[in-house]
């Protein structure tokens, strides 16, 4: 049943859910539109609504052909509305879960376009915070690219930081989704650009083996990988791609590439990747169960238990209630140090060869638990000398100063 939005829009039918509300097919005075109706709680929170507002002309302003564009932002009674153009065509966390891996090509060609998007914005002083699949729309409609790629464009602009208003989430909680998380972040430190060139190198990744760098497990261990672990290089990758990838995976912001560079970078290397298959990598398993004597100091420093799904679907929200099964937002706690430092949970997911044998196999028993204590010995070094800030915020329990977190660090 159609339904108005404002005077100008009116919406026909459910395109996807997401944990900050419904995304509908509607119509606007220049034709179809894509209208993302925020929850009703997140409507009817006046301090959520003038962010709303006064982000209004960021929003408005960003215009690149590989962002979706947002028309109208609405405010009508306890409707609250972001108008955006519509692409037709399906999000990229579509895709992968169709083909498990893409190939080295089109990876690459994807992101390039939204590094290219990323650039436009961070020059525009907008960082976007929340870069994972399902916020890369494919537009089938567009001309195909290098390895037969639809053009990319990235949506959700603005969001997380809507949601991050100082009096909804404490500056002792995190938003944003696990496994795409920058360390910075982790540590309690102010989102910057460089968080964004993380969470999309982190989905480049994800789009050649089949799975994030350092998902798996609980919540808790994913933000504690980001922190203290190296990702571990997959096989067959070329190397030049793989360099970029690891200067953007850098654990400290200023090391990263900028949007910009990574875009020219990754042209630079796409002629090197052609008609290469997808790369020939297993999953890793999950962790191999601890070891008696390793103490599991994450689940005894917060009382989790079982580690959760593959991805953590925790809403973004309390009362928030995706009804996909895919990855969320995350409001969560930032991890005291001694949470991030410890536990069996942290081991590095480390990508097989096809047909390699299992790291929890008897054959590898015994070197992965070595390679596991040299690595939590390595972290509990280096975390306790990088989290004094995240420490002191963990401690502190005071919501932050407002921040404006979306300007970017960049020019
Ligand atoms: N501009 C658009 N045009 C066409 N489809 C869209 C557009 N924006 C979003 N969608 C579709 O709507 C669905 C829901 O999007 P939404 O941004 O609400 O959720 P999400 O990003 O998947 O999850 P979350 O908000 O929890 O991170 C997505 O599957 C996406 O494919």
């Amino acid at each position: 049943m159609a339904r108005n939005i404002g005077s100008r829009y009116t919406t026909h039918q459910i395109l996807g859910r997401g944990s900050a509300g419904t995304v509908w097919l509607g119509e606007g005075p220049e034709g179809p539109v894509a209208v993302k109706l925020l929850r009703e709680d997140l409507a009817s929170d006046q301090e959520l609504v003038g962010r709303f507002v006064q982000e209004r002309t960021a929003l408005l302003g960003l215009d690149h052909p590989h962002v979706v564009k947002v028309r109208d932002l609405v405010v009508d009674g306890n409707d609250l509305a972001l108008v955006m153009d519509l692409v037709r065509g399906t999000d990229l966390r579509t895709r992968l879960d169709r083909e498990r891996r893409l190939a080295p090509e089109a990876a690459v060609a994807i992101i390039t376009d939204v590094a290219e998007g990323l650039a436009a914005a961070h020059a525009a002083g907008v960082v976007h915070r929340d870069v994972k699949p399902e916020n890369i729309l494919l537009d089938m409609e567009g001309p195909l690219g290098p390895g037969g790629a639809h053009p990319a464009l990235l949506t959700d602009f603005g969001v997380a930081k809507l949601i991050d208003t100082p009096g909804r989430t404490k500056a002792t909680r995190i938003i944003g989704t696990p496994d795409y998380l920058a360390p910075e972040i982790v540590e309690g430190l102010p989102p910057r650009a460089a968080v964004d060139i993380y969470a999309l190198a982190t989905v480049l990744y994800e789009l050649l083996a089949g799975f994030t760098p350092f998902g798996g497990g609980h919540p808790g261990a994913v933000l504690r990988r980001h922190v203290t672990e190296t990702v571990v290089p997959l096989p067959g990758i070329p190397e030049e791609l793989w360099q970029l990838i690891v200067q953007c995976l850098a654990k400290a912001p200023a090391s990263r590439l900028r949007a910009s560079e990574l875009a020219t970078r990754l042209k630079d290397v796409l002629p090197l990747l052609k008609g290469i298959p997808p790369l020939d990598v297993d999953e890793p398993d999950a962790e191999p169960a601890p070891e008696p004597y390793e103490e599991d100091a994450y689940a005894t420093a917060t009382g989790a238990g079982e580690p959760g799904p593959r991805r953590a679907a925790v809403p973004l929200v309390p009362g928030a209630s995706a009804d996909s099964n895919r990855d969320t937002h995350t409001s969560m706690r930032v991890p005291a140090p001694d949470e991030l430092s410890g536990g069996p949970l942290g081991t590095a997911r480390a990508p097989r060869p096809a047909g390699a044998p299992r790291p929890g196999s008897a054959r590898h028993k015994a070197g992965a638990v070595r390679k596991r204590r040299i690595t939590l010995a390595v972290a509990a070094v280096v975390v306790a000398g990088a989290l004094g800030a995240g420490g002191y915020l963990a401690a502190s329990g005071e919501d932050a100063p407002p921040q404006d977190s979306q300007q970017s660090s960049q020019p």
